[in-house]
């Protein structure tokens, strides 16, 4: 119990975030945390060669080489994608024990941040509309052979309401692919990620959750009232719910995503004309 309490501050002290100011690598600055997540701590920094923003990833270092190999991996993942609402990878170097991923930083509001400090609400057609803008940087990293396995609303940003960018490559893994992140030491059960597999069938379970988030944002509970499945919860119209369904794997699953996308495209276009 003691040893407990005292592994817990040992860790908390060695993540202790580096302050505002402070200099990483041979160019950039941090000016704020950006967040802390399971395997690193995200700084918003500058470029003192341009003043170009970044969000520069250290691996925390309580997690040791799990963090750091999870951090290489994002790196290689990253420079595997090309496109233009997927943060590039801009550098990749090692200081004070630790590893640290150099991206772009997308300006923009997630859409947790826009849904639950925002309060903004979502009806079926823009959800669809999001959706589909999100699905083709989806279909991009299929096609450069990955699944991105964590497709949740802290990981899309939006740029005026309308530019969708994914972020957050950290679970990412190549299509099919075994385990290889912890081949080389047997670590402790609870350095270990708990993963999806990574087959296309997992992001799309990971969209219609994604959906259903969007489409909650309306959603406004009755006092003492019971809770109830999403199904009777959102007033959601037929062809919405079968997507949904399709989606989570409650009804006939999608066989692949362009079957999905075209069902989408045509949900949201009947939707436009009314
Ligand atoms: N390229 C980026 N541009 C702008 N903001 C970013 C970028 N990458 C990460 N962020 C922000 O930094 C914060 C931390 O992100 P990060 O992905 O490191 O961890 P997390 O999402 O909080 O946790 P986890 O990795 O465990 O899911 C989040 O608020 C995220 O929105």
């Amino acid at each position: 119990m003691v040893f407990e309490r005292w592994r817990g501050f040992v860790q908390a002290w060695r993540d202790y975030p580096l302050p505002e100011g402070s200099r990483i690598g041979e160019w950039y600055t941090i000016e704020s945390l950006l967040g802390e997540g399971s395997y690193g701590l995200t700084y918003r920094c500058f470029d003192s060669r341009d003043g170009a923003l970044l969000a520069v990833k250290q691996s925390r270092p309580s997690k040791k080489a799990v963090g750091r190999s999870m951090l290489a991996k994002e790196r290689d993942i990253l420079q595997a994608m090309n496109h233009p609402h997927i943060p590039k990878c801009r550098g990749y170097f090692e200081q004070r024990g630790t590893n640290w991923l150099v991206t772009d930083y997308i300006e923009g509001k997630t859409l947790e941040d826009l849904i639950f400090d925002e309060h903004m609400v979502y009806g079926e057609r823009e959800c669809l509309a999001t959706t589909l803008r999100l699905m083709e940087l989806v279909a991009h990293v299929h096609s450069r052979g990955y699944v991105h396995l964590d497709l949740r609303i802290p990981n899309v940003i939006l740029q005026n309401n309308e530019e969708v960018y994914l972020i957050d490559f950290g679970l990412a893994r190549r299509i099919g692919e075994a385990d290889t992140v912890l081949e080389r030491r047997s670590p402790k059960v609870e350095e270990i990620p708990k993963r999806k597999p990574p087959v296309i069938a997992s992001d799309l379970y990971d969209i219609g959750q994604f959906m259903l988030f969007m489409l909650y944002s309306g959603y406004r509970p009755e006092p003492g009232g019971r809770e109830r499945s999403w199904r009777e919860e959102l007033d959601l119209s037929p062809g919405m719910l079968r997507i949904v369904s399709r989606l989570l794997g409650e009804q006939e699953a999608y066989p692949d995503t362009a079957v999905f996308v075209r069902e989408a495209e045509a949900l949201h276009e009947s939707l436009q004309s009314y």
